[in-house]
């Protein structure tokens, strides 16, 4: 069977677990945290304040910092995943993550290509995104399960290879925003 997980460079010998299961039945592979990590809250009390703000003024610069006060992070797993080329792994929250913490994957699912594996710039580490909804940061220590994946196949079309295709030099918009 070939897919699986490995440990990326840049965490070599910091004490990483590949990710598991943690029942016999259990769909997902739970991902840890590679290292302490902040989640800051969305609804911090300055960011209210310059939306306040924006409502009161007409300031364009308002716009900005308030926008990047709601931009998703990126958080470390120190974890690559290989499989077979008709298969993409799934990344899927936690359903205890909104109830006990307010974290969301702001994408929905992470989907992580078979081809991000080994590309060239960041060695195909996986990054889970991350949105705190509520008021409260929330630190994230090492080892913390933070998501799970799930290794999926999927079907292509008929004439699907009559397209041109690039290959993967990294990820999160490395193909263009077209
Ligand atoms: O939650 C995620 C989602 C994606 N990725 C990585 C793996 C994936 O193979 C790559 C590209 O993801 P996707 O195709 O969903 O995003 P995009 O915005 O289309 O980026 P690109 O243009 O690089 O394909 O980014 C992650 O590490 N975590
Ligand atoms: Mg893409």
């Amino acid at each position: 069977m070939a897919r699986g997980f490995a440990i990326v460079k840049r965490y070599e010998g910091a004490g990483l677990n590949l990710p598991k299961r943690s029942t016999q039945a259990a769909a997902g592979y739970d991902f840890e945290v590679a290292e302490d990590f902040v989640v800051p809250a969305m609804w911090k009390l300055n960011a209210v304040k310059r939306l306040a703000n924006l409502l009161s003024t007409d300031v364009p610069a308002d716009i900005d910092a308030a926008d990047a006060a709601f931009k998703p992070v990126l958080v470390p797993t120190g974890i690559k995943a290989y499989m077979e080329p008709n298969e993409f792994l799934m990344l899927a929250n936690r359903s205890s993550n909104p109830l006990k913490r307010r974290l969301v994957l702001p994408n929905g699912v992470g989907v992580i290509d078979a081809d991000y594996v080994d590309n060239p710039t960041n060695e195909g580490e996986i990054f889970i995104q991350l949105v705190n909804y509520g008021f409260r940061d929330v630190h994230l220590k090492k080892g913390e399960r933070i998501a799970q994946g799930i290794f999926m196949p999927f079907q292509i079309t008929d004439s699907d290879g009559a397209d041109a295709k690039s290959t993967r030099e990294a990820g999160f918009g490395s193909t263009g925003v077209k």
